[in-house]
């Protein structure tokens, strides 16, 4: 098994419908999932080494910007080094906005900064996800699935 951790931040709920479908989309025989919203507290950052994968949702806030409780998350994840650990990124915005969904793209970068093996595809849905969205769901979780199984099983081999 797999140790999985789905977090994500919602204010009114849309992200975390995506975060539900992700799970969904998740083999249970394969996957150990966790899933958290992160609101406001504070968060040990060794608890994200605990997970072989991170399946990391958020919204996007004021012209293009990260979320308050996804900006204190950041502090959190600057502190740790995740090297071979996979994540997938994935949000709701709305298209009113000229920068829509950029908090997906933010957070692709923290990751990556922080040494992650960030999945190039990411979900970005207009408000709450409907039947389109689904197949795009379905393939970050897909892609998550695969690559994380594979990175676990390296590790296990001692191959780094
Ligand atoms: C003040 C404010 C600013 C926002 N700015 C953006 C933005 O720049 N880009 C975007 O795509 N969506 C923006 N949104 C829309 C939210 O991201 C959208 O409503 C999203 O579905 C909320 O997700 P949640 O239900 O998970 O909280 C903004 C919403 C509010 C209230």
């Amino acid at each position: 098994m797999i140790q999985v951790l789905i977090l994500y931040a919602s204010s009114t709920g849309n992200t975390e419908e995506i975060a539900d479908l992700i799970e969904k989309y998740l083999d249970p025989t394969v996957c150990e999932t966790t899933m958290e919203n992160i609101e406001m507290g504070d968060m040990d950052p060794q608890r994200l080494l605990q997970y072989d994968g991170i399946l990391f949702g958020t919204y996007t806030y004021d012209d293009g910007d990260l979320p308050f409780e996804t900006d204190i998350f950041c502090d959190t994840l600057r502190t740790v080094d995740l090297t071979g650990k996979v994540v997938g990124v994935f949000g709701s915005g709305d298209t009113a906005y000229d920068e829509f969904c950029a908090a997906v793209d933010l957070m692709k970068a923290e990751f990556k900064q922080q040494n992650a093996r960030v999945i190039q595809h990411s979900v970005k849905v207009d408000l709450s996800p409907d039947e389109e969205d689904l197949q795009s769901i379905k393939k970050l979780a897909e892609e998550f699935q695969d690559l994380t199984t594979n990175s676990a099983a390296t590790r296990k081999a001692g191959i780094f």
